[in-house]
């Protein structure tokens, strides 16, 4: 059985079609993220699964429980980092962290969560004295220390300097080994495309796209071999490829689904003409540009 499935979700505020038809399913033991552009409905339809959020139509099951009616035996199988999680402002950061350890069954050592999340440092430091960055990592230690099997975090490194996104994003590959499902939210591409085993594009309530991002990726976008023409030829001499070829001045770039096939057709005519094909590269598109292809503006 699938940890999450979700089929044919609906949630209307008003006139706001929230989220409006969506289904996808994440097996156990999966990075999912849910991409899209502000109000897309990623959060309403985390919320929806953590049981915070009622729907108006479609089934759900996390773990085989339905969130709206799961209760605490639902939620002591799941951990959840909000966006924007309200503390104890006067607790410490071991306290705190110890305190939502007492809340769940088989809690991980609070002690090691704290390290976890790089936050040692600051153990026995108030919470009102945190970074916004360090917040961040409590939200996250707390996520955890339930020993989750399925966690949500939702923006998990929003506001993260770059060494402590890393750092973060170790931390989620190690939960990853541990068999732990994932789903997250991200605006950051490169954030799940190096986290994420699938991804699911939602824009105005829908799902855009799902898949692996390297399926995606090859599924949506063309590679692009691009290089200078050799002094003394033109483009009629260019040998004939299978991609889509453009010419600017001296600069030649290939839009290509058979890059190998192109790339070798390529390189042997540049040797058999004793020619060099200077600043010759192959670019591989990212997750970026297919998610700009798909919602039509930069992510946010
Ligand atoms: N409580 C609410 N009342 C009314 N409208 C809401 C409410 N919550 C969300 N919406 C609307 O539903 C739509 C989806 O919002 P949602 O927060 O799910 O988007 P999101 O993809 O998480 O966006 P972001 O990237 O900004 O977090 C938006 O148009 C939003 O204004």
């Amino acid at each position: 059985m699938s940890a999450v499935m979700v089929e044919g979700l609906r949630k209307q505020y008003g006139t706001v079609k929230a989220v409006d038809g969506v289904s996808f399913t994440v097996e156990r033991g999966e990075v999912f993220a849910l991409l899209g552009p502000n109000g897309a409905g990623k959060t309403t339809t985390v919320e929806i699964l953590e049981g915070h959020r009622g729907r108006d139509a479609g089934h759900v099951s996390v773990l085989g429980f339905d969130p709206a009616t799961g209760g605490r035996a639902y939620r002591e199988h799941i951990g959840i980092v909000l966006q924007e999680a309200g503390f104890e402002e006067e607790f410490s950061v071991f306290e705190l962290v110890r305190l939502y350890a007492g809340f769940y069954p088989r809690p991980r050592d609070p002690d090691e969560v704290v390290e976890q999340v790089g936050l040692q440092d600051k153990r026995d430091a108030r919470v009102r004295t945190l970074s916004g960055g360090q917040r961040r990592r409590l939200d996250l230690a707390l996520g955890l220390v339930g020993r989750p099997d399925v966690l949500f975090l939702d923006e998990p490194t929003t506001g993260f300097d770059p060494s402590a996104r890393h750092h973060a994003w170790e931390l989620i590959d190690g939960l990853r080994s541990l068999g732990t499902t994932i789903l997250l939210t991200t605006h950051y591409m490169d954030e799940a495309q190096h986290l994420a085993d699938r991804v699911a594009v939602l824009r105005a309530g829908r799902l855009a796209a799902c898949g692996a991002p390297d399926t995606l990726i090859a599924a949506e976008r063309a590679s692009v071999l691009s290089f200078l023409l050799p002094e003394g030829t033109a483009a009629a001499d260019l040998p004939p490829l299978t991609g889509r070829v453009e010419v600017r001045g001296a600069a030649v770039s290939v839009e290509t689904a058979r890059p190998a096939h192109d790339l070798h057709a390529l390189t042997g005519w540049s040797l058999e003409r004793g020619t060099e094909l200077t600043s010759l590269t192959l670019s591989r598109p990212s997750l970026e540009d297919v998610y700009l292809d798909l919602v039509g503006e930069a992510p946010s």
